[in-house]
């Protein structure tokens, strides 16, 4: 690195607490959610949202299930001061839903704020001032008290305009960048605000600790919140919050650590859109409780449909390996993992336990509203599992162990040499041209019939009519059954060795549609093995197709060897 690190950044300084309780600490409930997308993930965007943008995401997160929802500043935009306008006046908050608009502790703000929520039956009225050593020198100039004197001031005017309005008023105080403050100050200014709100174990304030910056790692801000906790008087009277941002990419373990050590509600957003590199994601942290068998209060189950929201509000778009959200977060292409999926799914679904137990997927597609279509997807990493995946899941086909190592390396030439993904339709595309097509210069089988052999039991003697280079020929062949007897009849014809090592088949379809699947594995003169797949209505010509696919498949071989 040209710039010297040692130099130009300090280490942040660990907090001073020895027997810090919260690594045993287990996380058994949700905590409390409040979003935060219609105002600080809104203050973050290239284009901030318009009413009709935020009446969308404010009813998609009344569906989910929120009950706080930060609406906005007020104070600080027309939009954001008719949105929650909006909202009062024709009644759109659910009883069972509280309001929540932020405001700086001013003076002009904090009137306009109340403007704002005139009718509202609730509402909580967040204040904050940045409290950091850093903000207070180069931002404010001030010291702690006069630090503390603005907190002070601006919660006294909330506290007299509550008095005076018929929105019941719950209070909460944000001592804005507290990661970077001092501990003791922290509980200073923050109990100078309980001192004028006066919360009382019924009617708790909310106390809200924003990692404004994450300047440390996730265990730092879980010490930082349990000494806060430790230390602040009538700790039964506030409701501790967190409000991580993500600036290190740590900030979903730094909730997780943070409601261990004492934390009872959350500030988030939908998909973490927020401030820099945003605000910690509600949905990671709600479906990361739903994956320990926790219920998270929170339907996350039409992500498709989450997703296409907020980035049609957001006008930005949701990573392709987003947590529980991504395109290609329930995807494997790699053949190990394709494989374990695949064997994990099918024990699923002969087990009865329903307990969600399947490798490389911590969560079941179908709780988030995914199908299981793009769990494997097909490339050159892929293996035999994930195209025997497919081509059951697709195509009903039942394929022997062998065959499927044996088509994966077709498959995988092809992707080898393409680069590329191939999906579905085309894989099954590639098995048909492979097995199942007629290409020129194969030999067709245009008719047979089975005689009981005369001269012995159980021995067949089968006539059939091939078409070969456009001609027809005729040959015979016997057997202790129709598929012996052809490939004796084929081996005469051919003069060469020819011998069924495997066979399977299967039915497929009901009826009409009804068709089955013959799969054989032979082993030609040359000591060779490989396979051929036969489809027909009637199985023992399924089983001669079978046969026939072989030959031909072994014929093109020495072709292609020939002209090499
Ligand atoms: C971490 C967060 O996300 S906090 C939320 C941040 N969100 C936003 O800022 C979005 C909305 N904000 C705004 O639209 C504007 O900043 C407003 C309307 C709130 C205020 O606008 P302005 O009065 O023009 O002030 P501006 O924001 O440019 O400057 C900040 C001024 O407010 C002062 N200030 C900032 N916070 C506070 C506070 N909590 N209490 C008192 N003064 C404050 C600063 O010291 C600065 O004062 P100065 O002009 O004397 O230097
Ligand atoms: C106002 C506060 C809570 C905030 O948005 C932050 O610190 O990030």
């Amino acid at each position: 690195m040209p710039v010297d690190p040692t130099t130009k950044y300090k280490p942040f300084t660990p907090v001073a607490l020895t027997d810090r309780r919260w690594p045993s600490a287990v996380i058994d409930r949700a905590p409390i959610w409040a979003s935060v997308d219609l105002r600080d993930g809104n203050q973050a965007l290239i284009e901030p949202m318009g009413i009709e943008r935020k009446l969308r995401l404010y009813k998609a997160l009344v569906e989910m299930g929120f009950k706080e929802i930060e609406v906005g500043f007020p104070a600080a935009s027309q939009t954001d001061f008719d949105f929650a306008r909006h909202l009062i006046e024709n009644d759109m908050v659910p009883e069972d839903v509280t309001l929540q608009v932020l405001v700086q502790a001013r003076e002009h703000l904090i009137r306009r704020t109340f403007e704002a929520l005139r009718g509202a039956p609730r509402a909580i009225v967040h204040v904050y001032n940045s409290t950091s050593t850093l903000q207070r020198r180069v931002v404010f100039g001030l010291d702690r008290p006069g630090i503390i004197e603005i907190a002070r001031e601006g919660a006294t005017l909330i506290h007299r305009l509550a008095a005076e309005t018929d929105t019941e008023i719950l209070y909460q105080y944000s001592p804005e960048s507290f990661t970077g403050t001092e501990l003791d100050f922290a509980v200073e200014i923050c109990e100078a605000v309980m001192d004028v709100f006066e919360p009382t174990p019924d009617k708790r304030m909310i106390l809200n600790l924003p990692s404004t910056v994450e300047m440390a790692t996730p265990n730092v801000y879980a010490d930082q919140i349990e000494w806060f906790c430790r230390h602040v008087r009538n700790r039964d009277s506030v409701i501790i919050s967190v409000h991580p941002h993500n600036d290190r990419g740590t900030a979903v373990g730094a909730t997780e650590l943070a409601l261990m050590a004492g934390a009872e509600r959350v500030e988030g957003t939908l998909f973490g859109n927020g401030e820099r590199t945003g605000n910690v994601d509600l949905i990671t942290l709600a479906l990361n409780l739903h994956t320990q068998g926790i219920d998270p209060g929170l339907d996350c189950s039409n992500m498709p449909d989450l997703v296409t929201m907020s980035e049609y509000c957001t006008r930005l778009p949701v990573h392709p390996r987003h947590p529980y959200a991504g395109e290609l977060v329930f995807t494997a292409f790699s053949g190990s993992h394709q494989d374990a999926i695949n064997k994990g799914l099918r024990a699923m679904r002969q087990s009865n336990s329903g307990v969600w137990e399947v490798p490389y997927l911590p969560i079941d597609p179908a709780d988030v509203g995914r199908t299981y279509e793009a769990v494997i997807r097909i490339n050159s990493q892929s293996g035999k599992g994930g195209v025997a995946h497919i081509l059951e899941r697709d195509q009903g086909l039942q394929m022997p162990r062998g065959l499927q190592m044996e088509f994966a390396g077709v498959v995988q030439q092809i992707t080898d040499e393409s680069e590329a993904e191939i999906t579905a339709r085309h894989l099954w595309e590639i098995f048909e041209r492979e097995y199942l097509a007629v290409r020129p210069g194969d030999i067709v089988l245009k008719e047979y019939r089975t005689v009981p052999d005369t001269h012995a039991t159980d021995v067949r003697v089968l006539d059939a009519v091939l078409v070969e280079t456009d001609e027809d020929r005729a040959i015979r062949g016997t057997g202790n059954g129709p598929l012996d007897a052809f490939v004796d009849a084929l081996r005469r014809h051919l003069g060469t060795g020819l011998e069924v090592v495997g066979y399977s088949e299967h039915a497929l379809g009901v009826g009409a549609n009804a068709h089955a699947y013959a799969y054989v594995e032979m082993k030609a003169g040359d000591g060779t093995l490989l396979y051929g797949v036969g489809r027909h209505t009637n199985i023992v010509q399924a089983s001669l197709n079978a046969i026939l696919s072989a030959v031909n498949r072994s014929r093109r071989g020495q072709a292609r060897a020939a002209a090499e």
